[in-house]
């Protein structure tokens, strides 16, 4: 049977420590099924980006990152108002799994209450891998926020005119 493990986030966007973590849970599970969660979301400042564009940006980070991508499923799930059936919810949305992945403790707490087992992945260097920090530094123009994502999720978000639409949302030119 294959032994998948259900890794949501918002990654808004991805950086090197989302790559990391489904790296480290491709160790212990056959396939990886990344939820684009709040799919429902974008052109706000905490969520800048589409689903869609959130699912370019993951597939072309973990290509990048030499991922099996065969391995791997990126499915947008929207928000719902009820915690408690939440994860049920995304199961429905989802292959059959049979782990949780998340450091996030609610989000940990729901998997758990709902009967999953759930894998903690350890943090890679969160001082600087933060979708909140690179989202800042995109919003003041400090351009150190490159190095924190693939290459190839910068070039995307040049593409899209990201900063441009996170600067006009904050009201800046
Ligand atoms: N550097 C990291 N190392 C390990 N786990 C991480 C890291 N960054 C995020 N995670 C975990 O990945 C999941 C999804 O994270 P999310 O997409 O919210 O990223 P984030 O960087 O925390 O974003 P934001 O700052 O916008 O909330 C959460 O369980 C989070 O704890
Ligand atoms: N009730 C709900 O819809 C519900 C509950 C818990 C987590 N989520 C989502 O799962 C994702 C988890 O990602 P974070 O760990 O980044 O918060 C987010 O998009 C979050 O909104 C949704």
């Amino acid at each position: 049977m294959v032994v998948r493990g259900v890794y949501p986030g918002r990654f808004q966007p991805i950086h090197w420590g989302h790559v990391n973590v489904v790296k480290w849970a491709l160790e212990k599970v056959d396939e990886v099924v990344i939820v684009i969660g709040t799919a429902q979301e974008s052109h706000t400042l905490s969520n800048p980006f589409t689903a869609g564009e959130r699912v370019v940006m993951v597939k072309e980070a973990l290509k990048e990152a030499g991922v099996d991508m065969s391995r791997i499923y990126i499915i947008p799930v929207p928000d719902i108002l009820m915690n408690v059936v939440w994860v049920k919810y995304v199961a429905m949305y989802t292959p059959p799994f049979r782990y949780g992945i998340a450091r996030n403790p609610l989000v940990v707490r729901l998997f758990k209450e709902a009967g999953y087992e759930v894998l903690v992945p350890p943090p890679y260097n969160r001082e600087v891998y933060s979708s909140t920090k690179i989202r800042t530094m995109m919003l003041i123009g400090d351009e150190t926020w490159r190095s924190l994502v693939p290459q190839s999720v910068a070039k995307f978000i040049d593409e899209i005119k990201g900063i441009e639409r996170i600067r006009e949302i904050a009201g800046r030119d």
